[in-house]
């Protein structure tokens, strides 16, 4: 029997527990990261939702931020919302980020009326349309042409991946789909 995949969560502030419960619902380990070393050993890691303001400001303390930026550039990462504001290229307006996915974001870019809502739009990826879920919701206004946009919700890519690295501007883990999480399992090496 192969080992379960052990995935990282930032658990930082924010969306991370219900990105445990659904990562160890599909059969893999978690642990929350809140310090650098715990970086070790993991075969990819989730920065989830919250505010990336905050997240930055933490992640900026006792050398985390390299650490974190070596590990995702080896390692599988999946940003959600404010996860996907760390690893872009550029953020509107500017703030520090990893630049591991070559988009340019726009925090918190659909005003009031749109803040927070549920939509549902096709995706490249096998079945139903996707449950998404928004939440104060960065866009991603610009894709180089190493990024695949996996899902559009009305024309703005909502759904990309560059390599190893995912993001995308909803919360997967508070609807019921699993699949952009089976994602970031899928791009993990197999465990012996
Ligand atoms: N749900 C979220 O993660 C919101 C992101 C937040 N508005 C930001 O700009 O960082």
């Amino acid at each position: 029997m192969p080992r379960p995949h052990l995935i990282g969560v930032l658990a930082v502030q924010g969306a991370y527990a219900a990105h445990q419960r659904v990562l160890e619902g599909m059969g893999a380990a978690t642990r929350t990261v809140r310090q650098s070393h715990e970086l070790q050993g993991l075969d990819a890691l989730v920065l989830p939702g919250g505010e990336s303001s905050t997240l930055l400001h933490f992640l900026q303390q006792d050398g985390f931020w390299p650490a974190l930026a070596h590990f995702a550039a080896h390692r599988p990462c999946l940003g959600t919302c404010a996860g996907l504001i760390l690893l872009a290229q550029t953020v509107q307006p500017a703030q520090p980020s990893l630049g591991l996915l070559d988009v340019t974001v726009q925090r918190n870019a659909y005003g009031r009326q749109r803040e927070s809502r549920i939509r549902h739009a096709p995706s490249v990826l096998p079945g139903a349309p996707l449950e998404m879920v928004f939440i104060r919701a960065p866009r991603i206004v610009h894709c180089g042409p190493a990024v695949q946009v996996l899902a559009y919700s009305d024309s703005d890519p909502v759904l990309v991946r560059q390599g190893h690295t995912i993001g995308c501007t909803f919360h997967p883990e508070l609807s019921g789909d699993t699949r952009i999480h089976q994602l970031l399992l899928d791009a993990c090496e197999p465990r012996g």
